[in-house]
Parts: structure tokens; C-alpha cells; sequence
């Protein structure tokens, strides 16, 4: 459908800088107390000029708070800032274009580079008041500017939209894309002026709804010559036009909320038309409209305001090991205004500390004194919005997000008493490696924390040595999710330029690899005890990837195979077989063995790691149970035979030889030293897993 033009009057000629009345609210750019304050009337006023550009502002009505006789309501209701505060994925903002210029309208402005602008504001102001019907006014206004492509061309390089933001908006826009939120520009006005704002803004041209010229095409050289109408098919061309195009984004997508911020009448019906908006935000820093003003659910005269009024989430890290202090560092940076632009994250991270003495004080003290722990990760700083908190229940009250990164004994002592205590809706991230072996059945710590405290729990896993990543060095994890828009805003918490985070549908593999790893360092550490080479450890870790893929799919058939390619795979298995804590311990525990000076495990932990917790040699007694009540032990020779050498029945030299380890008859084995000197027994058959 097209509206033609009838008749193309003459241009006015001269640029003028009065109005024909009308008067003004306010300019945006210009301080609130200097803003052009004419006559309350809708007639005689002069208009303003822009300071910023000179140029004519179109008038509108004046309000002053002397002078109005209603009050907008800057404060909103409970209902209108709960929406707003949770405004995220599955919620989308239409803006009136006209909110996000300085200038109120960009056909006004294309009217005044037109030199015709008189004319025009008076049948926009018509327009917006509801005094004109949309279509008759685009109609006369189109004519009376009269324009062409290359007049469109110059006018956006005389005003590129960076030139006339309203204030704030690109940050609002910013914080609410950063929040997932998706953004829209409906305009009374035409694409070819809206789509450079929108492209500003980083709107994609599909979120556009505006209304589009009809150009008379050349024959000749196949451009367009002269405007002739406008597609009379767009929503935006008629009244009701910005409830309807709501309705037709709502047609699209599912939206959970939808909002509109505008200044005009048109954009209030958004909110008064059945399947419009959710709700309707007035803004009144470019023009106040009095009947917008009084009506809407909530009026702001400053984006600010809204940006404050989105909800930030508060971080909560559960833990304060090596692993949670390295990470509470990252996360505390994360949440500062520098890295945090989109202001997501409350500025402070409370982290749990497992109450001690640490040098005659709280460890909690030394560490809200020093912004160091000195007691697990000592050297570097964590931040000093961190706050270390002796109380679980304290350090997790209010948390939106609970990352969890306790040594995985503890979990479900943790667990135990967070139940019932965190915020509904909040969301967790288990950084703890490690498995619970129940009678009924193994449980991951993720589902340990989705069952107990009926959240969601994704997971981060990888190649990821505490130390390492203090020191900055490149270094990759994966967010393993059930529900994607958790690991989204876990992504941000996490990454840094030297930590690259990407995401992985498979959280249950990804767990069980972080788990499963910490049995095979065990076997690493083994051969690095017996001086033997790379060749050796190699062997090691390729079955050891194998029986990790073998028995996560036995247990949990939906786990990928890809996920044990990925860094919390074979990444995270390199970084803890050459360089991890459980390979560093099982090293010694070897050398001490073969060399007939026996330690166990226990004092080898306290005397190596000092404090910190191996999680190898307790997660290699679980899973054996597992392996020996489904009968699968001669299934995974590996496994048992690193859980023969740990548990004394076999000499740590049965590493090199782990089928046989894995079939022997134990029975022979009474007693530690017969285990390091081990008199070998026949072979039984030892079932292949398959490779
Ligand atoms: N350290 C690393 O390089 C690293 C890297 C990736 C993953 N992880 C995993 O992260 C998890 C946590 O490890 P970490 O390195 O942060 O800890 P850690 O081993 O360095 O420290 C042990 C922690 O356990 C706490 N603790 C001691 N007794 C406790 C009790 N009874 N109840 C609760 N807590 C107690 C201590 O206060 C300390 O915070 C583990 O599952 C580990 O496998 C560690
Ligand atoms: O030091 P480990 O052996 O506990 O391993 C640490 C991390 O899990 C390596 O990714």
C-alpha cells in the first residue's frame, strides 16, 4: 500500500529560528535549572535554541514543578519496579526513537536542515497531542520537506546519531543488552532516518518498526530520484500503530515482559491496549508532555535513575581455599565499576572462610585487614571489596549468585546448612571437584546442590592450578549448564583476558571429568615417584581418559563423548598430571614407599599442602565402591589398580603394569609390606573397556 504525494509545495526557504509556539520542557544536554522555561500556554512561547547544536528545539509544553498541576510519578509502585529490577532474558524495552535523541524528532530536524521546520513542528506537535491523525500528519509532513536521497545522505552526516544521543541512553542500553534484555526502536518516523540511531545503538535493523519512504526510481541510472509516499503497510503508520507493532513483537517471540519507554501519547497506548506492553515508562528528559507525564506508571527525567533501578546481583563465594581465593580475586575485579561497566554485580563478594588461627588472629580478620590469605593463597591481594565472613548463613544471605568451591568431603555439611537459607531464584556454580557415594547411588556436587537447596548449579571446570591463574598466565575453563542464561551471566562473573571461558550443554561430563582427573594425577604422580619418563605418563593418562569417559557414560549415559576432547577433559588431565597437588602428593607417597620408608597419604597432605585438602585419594575410594558393587572393577583397570596401590595392596610398581594390578587375587596381600614387595600372584582375565 503507498500514499503518493499529490502535490510538492515549495520549499520556505529561509531557516527561522522562532516557533510558532507551543514552548518547551526541557533540553536535554542543558542542566535541569537552565532549561528553557516559557509560558505554560500552548501559544505565543518562543522556542528554544539547543545549545549544544544551535538549532531550534520544537516546543512543547512547559512544565515547571510550580506550574504543574499534576505530579508524574518519579517514585514507581512496587509492581512497576519489581518488573523493571528483573528485567532480563525473555524481556524485552521498545524506546520511542524520539527518547533516545536529543533532539525530539528526526523528521523535525530533517524539517530544519530542510529549512522547512516551522511548518513541520506544528504538525508534529499536532501528531504527538493526538490533535492530527499519525498518517495525515506524515503525509503533510513529508510534503512539506520534500526531500531527497542525497538530502537524507548530507542530513546524517550533519548529525550522525553519536552527535545527538539523549544522555545516559547508551549506557541504559548497555546494561540492559548486558542483562540479556532485548531492545527495540519504534519510531512514528521513518527507517532511513532511524536505522543509523539504531545501528549506534547496536539495535539490529530487524528490532526497527518505522515507517518507510517510497522513492521514485530513475530509468535511466536505477536510483532513487524524489519522494513520492510512504508504505502505508507498516504499523508505525497509523494510530494505535505502537500497541500493534508490540503485538507483533510479542507474535514473534515469547517474551516474558515486555516494556516501552517514550514521551508521547502514541507511546502510552502501548501500555492501554490489550497485548501491548507490561508496562509504560514516561521520559521526560528531551519533552514533557503533561498528559504523558500524569499518566504514566512511572516518569524519569534521567536514565541514570533506571540503570540504578536494575537489579545487581550480589555474589557469594562459598569457600576459601587455594582454588576459591584465586577465583574470588577474578570475581572481585569483575564486580568493580572498571570491569563492570553495566554496573551487574554488587561492588562487595562476601566469601565464607572456614573459620581458624592463622597466626594468633581470625583468619576472618587478617584477611578483612590485608585483603590476603595468607593461610591458603598467599602473595597475592583478593580484592579489597572482598569480604571474608565466618558465618555461612551470613556470607551466602542475599546472594544471587553462590559459587561453591570447597574441597568435596565438605559439600554436604555445607549444603546442610545453607538449606533452606539461600534466596529463592538465586543461582550456583560448583567449582569443587569431587563426587558423594551414597547407598542409593553417587551424586555429583551439582546435583547436591540442585537437590538440597533447589537452585540451579552449573559447573566451571579445567585446566585451572590455583597459582597459575593468580600469576595471570592463559589459562581456559568451560561453564557446564543446564540452563544456559546461568552460565551467561557466570561467563561474566569468571572471565578475564588471560581466563577464557566458553560454554559446554554438558554439565554432567564436564563434572565428572573435573572428578575422575584427580584418580589419574594419583597414577601420574606414581610414575614420576618411580623416575620413570613422559612415555610412561602418557600411557597413564590415555587409559585414564578412557576409563574417565567409560565409567562417566556407564553412569550417566547422556554424557558426550566431545566433552572429554574439551579443556575439562584432556586439558584439565595434562595441567593435574603434570602439575597438581594430587600428582605432587602421590609422587612423594611413592619415593617414600619404594625407598621403604612408607608415609601415608594424611601426613604427606599436612606436610606438603599444608592445610589444603588432596581430593584424588577419597574420590578414588568412592568411586571403587561404585566399581565394586556394579562388579565393573575388572571393567576399569586403571582405576583399580591406582585404588589397590593407595589402599597398600599392591606396590606402587603396578602402576606401570595396571592390568595385572587390577586382576590379582588379593587375597595374598595381607599386609602393607607384602603389598611394596609383592610376590606377584597368577593373572585372572581382566575385561577390556572398550577404547
Ligand atoms: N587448588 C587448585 O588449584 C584447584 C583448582 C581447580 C579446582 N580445585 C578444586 O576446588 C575445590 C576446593 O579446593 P581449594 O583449592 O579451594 O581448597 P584447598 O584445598 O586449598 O583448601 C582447603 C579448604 O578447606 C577448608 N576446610 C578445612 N576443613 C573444613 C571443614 N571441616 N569444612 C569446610 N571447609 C573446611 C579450609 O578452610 C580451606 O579453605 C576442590 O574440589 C579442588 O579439587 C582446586
Ligand atoms: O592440585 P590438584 O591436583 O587438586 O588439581 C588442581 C586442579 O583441579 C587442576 O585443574
Amino acid at each position: 500500500m503507498q500514499r503518493t504525494l499529490l502535490q510538492r509545495p515549495g520549499r520556505s526557504g529561509v531557516r527561522s529560528s522562532s516557533s510558532r509556539g507551543n514552548g518547551v520542557a526541557r533540553v536535554a544536554g542543558l542542566p535541569r535549572d537552565v532549561s528553557v522555561r516559557p509560558s505554560r500556554t500552548l501559544s505565543g512561547a518562543t522556542a528554544p535554541r539547543s545549545r549544544a547544536t544551535g538549532l531550534v528545539v520544537r516546543a512543547e509544553s512547559v512544565m515547571t514543578a510550580s506550574t504543574r498541576d499534576y505530579s508524574p510519578k518519579t517514585t514507581p509502585d512496587n509492581t512497576a519496579a519489581a518488573l523493571w529490577r528483573s528485567m532480563g532474558p525473555q524481556c524485552c524495552v521498545c524506546f520511542d526513537v524520539d527518547c533516545t535523541i536529543t533532539m525530539q524528532d528526526s523528521l523535525d530536524l530533517l524539517a530544519n536542515f530542510m529549512g522547512v521546520e516551522e511548518e513541520v513542528s506544528a504538525l508534529t506537535s499536532k501528531a504527538m497531542d493526538g490533535s492530527l491523525s499519525l498518517e495525515q500528519a506524515l503525509e503533510e509532513r513529508l510534503k512539506i520537506i520534500n526531500c531527497n536521497p542525497s538530502d537524507i545522505k548530507r542530513f546524517i552526516q550533519t548529525y550522525p546519531p553519536a552527535s545527538r544521543m539523549a544522555p545516559g541512553i547508551v549506557d541504559l542500553i548497555r546494561a540492559l543488552q548486558a542483562r540479556g534484555v532485548a531492545i527495540y526502536l519504534i519510531s512514528g518516523g521513518f527507517r532511513e532516518l532511524t536505522l543509523p540511531i539504531a545501528a549506534y545503538l547496536g539495535i539490529p535493523k530487524d528490532h526497527v518498526f518505522a515507517n518507510r519512504m517510497n522513492w521514485q526510481w530513475d530509468d535511466e541510472t536505477g536510483e532513487p530520484t524524489r519522494l513520492v509516499g510512504f508504505d502505508m503497510s507498516e504499523p508505525t503508520a497509523h494510530n494505535q500503530g505502537k500497541p500493534q507493532a508490540i503485538a507483533n513483537i510479542r507474535q514473534r517471540n515469547p517474551y516474558n515482559t515486555v516494556v516501552m519507554i517514550g514521551d508521547g501519547i502514541t507511546d502510552l497506548e502501548a501500555v492501554q491496549t490489550t497485548g501491548g506492553a507490561d508496562l509504560f515508562i514516561g521520559y521526560g528528559g528531551v519533552v514533557e508532555r503533561p498528559a504523558v507525564a500524569a499518566a504514566a506508571q512511572w516518569y524519569c527525567y534521567d536514565y541514570a535513575e533506571l540503570i540504578k533501578a536494575l537489579a545487581r546481583y550480589r555474589v557469594a563465594m562459598i569457600g576459601s581455599g587455594a582454588w576459591a581465593s584465586a577465583v574470588v580475586r577474578i570475581i572481585a575485579q569483575n564486580c568493580t565499576s572498571k570491569d563492570d561497566p553495566a554496573d551487574e554485580f554488587v561492588d562487595e563478594v562476601r566469601m565464607w572462610v572456614y573459620e581458624e588461627d592463622y597466626e594468633g588472629k581470625k583468619l576472618t580478620e587478617v584477611i578483612n585487614t590485608t585483603h590476603e590469605n595468607p593461610r591458603y593463597f598467599p602473595g597475592y591481594s583478593l580484592g579489597a571489596n572482598v569480604t571474608a565472613v565466618p558465618s555461612i548463613e551470613e556470607a551466602a544471605k542475599d546472594a544471587d549468585l553462590l559459587v561453591f568451591c570447597a574441597p568435596h568431603q565438605f559439600m554436604h555439611g555445607i549444603c546442610k546448612q545453607l538449606a533452606g537459607k539461600v534466596k529463592p531464584g538465586a543461582a550456583a556454580i560448583s567449582l569443587t571437584k569431587g563426587m558423594r557415594v551414597r547407598p542409593e547411588g553417587p551424586q555429583l556436587i551439582s546435583q547436591m546442590v540442585r537437590r538440597m537447596l533447589g537452585i540451579d548449579c552449573a559447573v566451571l571446570m579445567g585446566p585451572n592450578i590455583a597459582t597459575d591463574i593468580a600469576k595471570e598466565q592463559l589459562s581456559e575453563a568451560v561453564i557446564g549448564y543446564e540452563i544456559i542464561d546461568t552460565a551467561r551471566i557466570f561467563r561474566k562473573l569468571f572471565r578475564r583476558p588471560y581466563f577464557k571461558i566458553s560454554l559446554l550443554p554438558d554439565p554432567v561430563g564436564a563434572e565428572m571429568c573435573g572428578t575422575l582427573k584427580n584418580i589419574v594425577a594419583l597414577g601420574a604422580g606414581m610414575v614420576d615417584g618411580l623416575d620413570l619418563g613422559p612415555n610412561s605418563k602418557a600411557t597413564v593418562m590415555r587409559r585414564g581418559l578412557i576409563e574417565m569417559r567409560s565409567f562417566s557414560k556407564a553412569l550417566y549415559p547422556t554424557v558426550r563423548d566431545e566433552t572429554f576432547l574439551e579443556c575439562c577433559g584432556m586439558g584439565d588431565l595434562i595441567a593435574t598430571c603434570y602439575g597438581g597437588r594430587n600428582r605432587l602428593v602421590a609422587q612423594a607417597w611413592t619415593k617414600a614407599a619404594v625407598e621403604g620408608k612408607a608415609q601415608s597419604f594424611e601426613s604427606l597432605e599436612a606436610e606438603l599442602l599444608k592445610g589444603q585438602k588432596l581430593q584424588g585419594v577419597l574420590t578414588s575410594n568412592e568411586v571403587q565402591e561404585i566399581l565394586k558393587v556394579r562388579k565393573w572393577e575388572q571393567d576399569y583397570p586403571l582405576f583399580t589398580t591406582i585404588n589397590r596401590i593407595i589402599n597398600g595392596q599392591l606396590s606402587p610398581t603396578y602402576i606401570t603394569d595396571y592390568e595385572a594390578g587390577a586382576s590379582l587375587v588379593l587375597p595374598g596381600f595381607e599386609s602393607d609390606e607384602d603389598a611394596i614387595a609383592p610376590k606377584r600372584p597368577p593373572k585372572k582375565a581382566v575385561a577390556a573397556v572398550p577404547a
